[in-house]
């Protein structure tokens, strides 16, 4: 059995609750409040910044020059793939790069890259690769429901959103993701890949408090200047 089959198995309950989240029915459903995508526009911009610090990190870490392949494979994704979306995003509702950059992140945004990063810095290659996956995968996982689950995507204003999380391009992405866990993974003792698991169980509870957070549109009680 694969290490992510064993990692499913404990994520599953609350990736099905990601399901379920208003915020997320709404992208497949196309009716979520404009101002609250903008918001996870804005959010997200500067979690991807945080999160592609992890992959450097990994690189740096790899055991090996494929291993350091997959990290930066990922990096590139990330920067150049996925934050490209979300500048073309960002154009149509008229929000510059400028304005993305500037945005203070949530408290929840910050918790879940500081809990990363901390991991990521006192941990080996495996604890990168752990950190990284449920943000590939849930959101891979999110988008396949939502092509299912609404076929008919013609009037759908998040229709890119769901096309590309539910894509070739991310689909092989997650590939990767979980092939780097999978293959670091690979022969640890029993308590290194309980820690992994715990790793992987608290982003996923991370995961739905930004689904949360952007629902809520959530944000400092005072906008304090940055
Ligand atoms: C909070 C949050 N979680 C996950 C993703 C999705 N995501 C992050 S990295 C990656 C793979 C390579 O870009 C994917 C699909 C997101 N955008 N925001």
């Amino acid at each position: 059995m694969k290490f992510t089959d064993r990692l499913w198995r404990s994520v599953e309950d609350i990736w099905n609750g990601y399901l379920e989240h208003p915020f997320v029915d709404g992208l497949g459903a196309g009716t979520l409040d404009e101002e609250k995508f903008q918001h996870w526009l804005k959010q997200d911009y500067v979690y991807l910044m945080e999160y592609s610090r992890l992959m450097a990190i990994g690189a740096d870490k790899a055991p090996d020059l494929k291993t350091m392949q997959m990290f930066s494979e990922l990096l590139h994704g990330t920067l150049h793939g996925e934050m490209a979306l979300h500048r073309a995003y960002a154009a149509e509702f008229g929000i510059s790069e400028a304005v993305l950059l500037e945005t203070r992140p949530s408290a929840v945004n910050t918790a879940y890259t500081s809990y990363m990063l901390n991991h990521a810095s006192r941990g080996d290659a495996a604890a990168v690769a752990a950190c990284l996956l449920a943000c590939a995968w849930s959101y891979n996982f999110i988008g396949n429901h939502l092509v299912k689950k609404y076929p008919n995507q013609e009037n759908n204003p998040y229709k890119q959103w769901v096309d590309t999380y539910s894509g070739e391009d991310f689909t092989e992405l997650n590939g990767t993701a979980m092939t780097l866990l999978n293959e670091l993974a690979e022969g640890k003792p029993e308590r290194e890949l309980e820690a992994l698991e715990e790793i992987v169980v608290t982003t996923s509870l991370y995961e739905y408090m930004f689904w949360d957070m952007c629902e809520k549109k959530e944000a400092w009680p005072v906008q304090a200047k940055l």
